[in-house]
């Protein structure tokens, strides 16, 4: 548990994932022309992987491998305990979230999860439903903080839906709150209404607290990259987001050289696909950031591209891909495993603190990238097609042949 307290201090005291930025300072080589010394092991960290549904154990070997080979070259040797969550969990155990996970990712440094959900369980009541389990895991880790980047590699270009002009240099932040608004608020459940017509209903909730411990992340997350902050609302219709508001106001009186605006949600949609260069730190709530940060994805190639960190103010933070568990290409080797490949990379950096670790995956993805090598979503002609194991494969030569990235 060295680190886990200093999780959110970490994330924010320091530029999120400037790493992955196109200027990043590494020094790229062919494959197996330098190998890197080890250095002695001398740290020990307990990490939790729960690989879940559908791709999740696919993507999860492929960043444990690149997890571990990355570590050791800085020295780092970690004890991995493998537990079940989501619709593997129920399979097992009769619930999405056994108490001994929650256990067992509360006493680790840090929890790496692939994705849940499958169409075996969509039918289930709601209780049993696996993302009922990952909702109880981000809560019960108090993980409130998502920061999800959406950056456009140089490499990938090409594979943006967008035009080259408008994708090209990308590079913004999603601060998404992730433990609260209507995912969460009571009252919700089905009823009968005074017509006698069948209802199902959700409330969008958010207390003060809430609201400004987020806004000071993303505010903080702001200043440390090009000091501008977009919150997301829906403050012309719901008394949620205008409170949202009000708040996200107050707090910015701490941040006076952060650059604040306020944008509805619907507007947000359509600015990120209409010039999405105009965005540098996004705040907002729970289900509008899934759905923003979904959409920002697709400006950097692939959902299979973004990772993602979610922190608390102490305990261990959870690392995932912001996608799902793919079930229409589950078990066919098709899945790019390297949106949690970098979730591994954000891992060492906000989870450990282990920022060279860190860079040796963001460089090697990168590398990897340079090298031609492509998944299905994000090929493009004249690159090398591979599947998930293969890019995994690709991605560990490129650790294992890096120079050290500069400190
Ligand atoms: N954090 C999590 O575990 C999440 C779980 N889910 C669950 O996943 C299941 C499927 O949900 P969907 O709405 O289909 O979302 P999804 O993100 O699983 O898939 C959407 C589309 O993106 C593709 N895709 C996703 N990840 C990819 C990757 N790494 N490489 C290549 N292609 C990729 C899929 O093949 C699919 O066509 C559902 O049960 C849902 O509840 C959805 C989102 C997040
Ligand atoms: C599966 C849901 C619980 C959440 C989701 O889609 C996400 O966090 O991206
Ligand atoms: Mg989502």
């Amino acid at each position: 548990m060295a680190m886990a307290s200093l999780q959110l201090n970490n994330a924010i005291a320091k530029p999120l994932f400037m790493g992955m930025r196109p200027s990043f300072p590494y020094k790229k080589n062919s494959v197996g022309r330098i190998r890197c010394a080890a250095t002695t092991p001398s740290k020990r960290y307990t990490i939790t992987l729960l690989p879940g549904d559908g791709i999740g154990p696919e993507v999860i070997s492929v960043a444990t491998n690149v997890l571990k080979l990355a570590a050791s070259l800085e020295g780092i040797e970690f004890d991995f305990q493998e537990m079940l969550v989501g619709g593997a969990a129920l399979d097992s155990t009769g619930l999405p979230l056994p108490a001994e996970t929650l256990s067992a990712a509360k006493q680790s440094d840090a929890v790496l999860l692939g994705a849940i959900g499958g169409y075996k369980w969509d039918k289930n009541e709601k209780h049993l439903k696996p993302e009922t389990g990952l909702l109880q895991l981000r809560a019960g880790l108090q993980v409130f903080a998502n920061l999800r980047p959406a950056t456009v590699l140089p490499q990938l270009v090409d594979a943006s839906t967008l035009k080259k002009e408008v994708a090209e240099g990308v590079d913004l932040m999603v601060v998404r709150e992730l433990t609260g608004g209507i995912y969460f608020g009571k009252p919700r459940g089905f009823s009968v209404n005074e017509n006698g017509q069948e209802i199902g209903f959700n409330t969008e909730v958010y207390a003060t607290h809430e609201i400004d411990r987020i806004a000071r992340v993303a505010f903080e997350t702001a200043r440390k990259r090009r000091g501008k902050l977009c919150s997301v609302d829906k403050a012309n219709v719901l008394e949620a987001s205008i409170f949202w508001r009000k708040r996200v106001m107050a707090i910015a009186s701490e941040y006076p050289d952060v650059e604040l605006s306020h944008m509805y949600v619907d507007n947000a949609a359509m600015q990120l696909v209409r010039d999405p260069k105009q965005f540098d730190t996004i705040v907002t709530n729970n289900i509008f950031g899934d759905i923003l940060s979904d959409e920002a994805s697709m400006i950097t190639g692939s959902i299979g591209m973004l990772p993602s960190a979610s922190l608390g103010e102490s305990g261990p933070g959870l690392f995932e891909p912001i996608h799902g568990s793919a079930p229409d290409i589950a078990g066919q080797d098709k899945a790019n495993p390297l949106a949690t490949v970098l979730s591994a990379a954000m891992l060492l950096k906000y989870g450990l603190g282990e920022e060279n670790a860190a860079k040796r995956i963001e460089a090697a993805v990168l590398d990897t990238l340079s090298r031609g090598y492509r998944t299905g979503d994000i090929y493009s002609s004249g690159n090398k097609l591979v599947g998930c194991k293969e890019m995994g494969e690709e991605v560990l030569k490129s650790v294992d042949s890096q120079v050290p990235a500069p400190v």
